[in-house]
């Protein structure tokens, strides 16, 4: 059932997971903004949940300072996985990076609370390169992007969980992105609510950081 459920979700058209202020964005994003709901099966969602739970459970919530960007939340870098996670984290890396890319050592790993959310932000430029890829496990939430320029340019993705987002090139630098706190937490009409989300993003080296680059990669993004 849950397998046939799955590819189901290839069929439907890229507008049931991404929405925008039109169609020139929605044309321009198209390879920088991009979902692939039912990336993991059910089994991949339950491997990584059961790896990352006890290492998350030690830690705390965070309600970190209101300028902060991202609130109710705990996370982790991780570095060493086991096998079926790596097996994982290799199908990442090849649907969302060219073989040229080199990617952070660790993975990020970051789990919202219910109440949990981001607020918009770019990726540091210093300490990452041009792609983030993230796995999104438990909760369906909302991923908002706008033109740092033009604010009236905007794209929402429905993350569901297992799916994978890919926010690459100009959707990465030129866009803010944010998780939507549940009270906003909609996807054009439909409510989407947020319980607690756990993402697992990947991220390439800033360019001239690769092996033999000048930089030290550095410990967090
Ligand atoms: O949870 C996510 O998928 C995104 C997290 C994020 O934007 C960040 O850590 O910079
Ligand atoms: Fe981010
Ligand atoms: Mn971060």
């Amino acid at each position: 059932m849950a397998a046939s459920g799955r590819l189901a979700l290839g069929t439907l058209p890229r507008s049931s997971w991404v929405r925008g202020s039109g169609p020139a964005v929605l044309s321009r994003l198209r390879d920088a903004a991009l979902v692939r709901p039912g990336f993991l099966s059910t089994a991949e969602e339950e491997t990584l949940s059961r790896e990352l739970e006890p290492e998350l459970r030690r830690r705390r919530y965070e309600y970190a300072h209101w300028d902060a960007a991202i609130h109710g939340f705990r996370e982790t870098e991780k570095s060493r996985w086991s096998e079926a996670s790596r097996a994982i984290l290799q199908r990442v890396q090849a649907a969302a990076f060219s073989p040229g890319q080199t990617l952070l050592p660790s993975v990020h790993v970051l789990d919202l609370e219910p109440r949990g959310y981001i607020k918009p932000h770019v990726d540091s430029i210093k300490f990452c390169g041009a792609t983030i890829a993230g796995l999104s496990l438990l909760s369906p939430s909302v991923m908002r992007l706008v033109h740092t320029q033009e604010p009236g340019e905007w794209l929402e993705l429905l993350l569901e969980p297992g799916s994978l987002y890919i926010l690459r090139g100009s959707a990465r630098y030129d866009f803010s992105h944010e998780i939507l706190r549940d009270e906003e937490s909609f996807f054009g009409g439909r409510r989407v609510p947020r319980g607690r989300r756990i993402s697992v993003i990947c991220r390439s080296l800033p360019e001239g950081m690769g092996p033999g680059g000048p930089g030290q990669p550095p410990p967090a993004c």
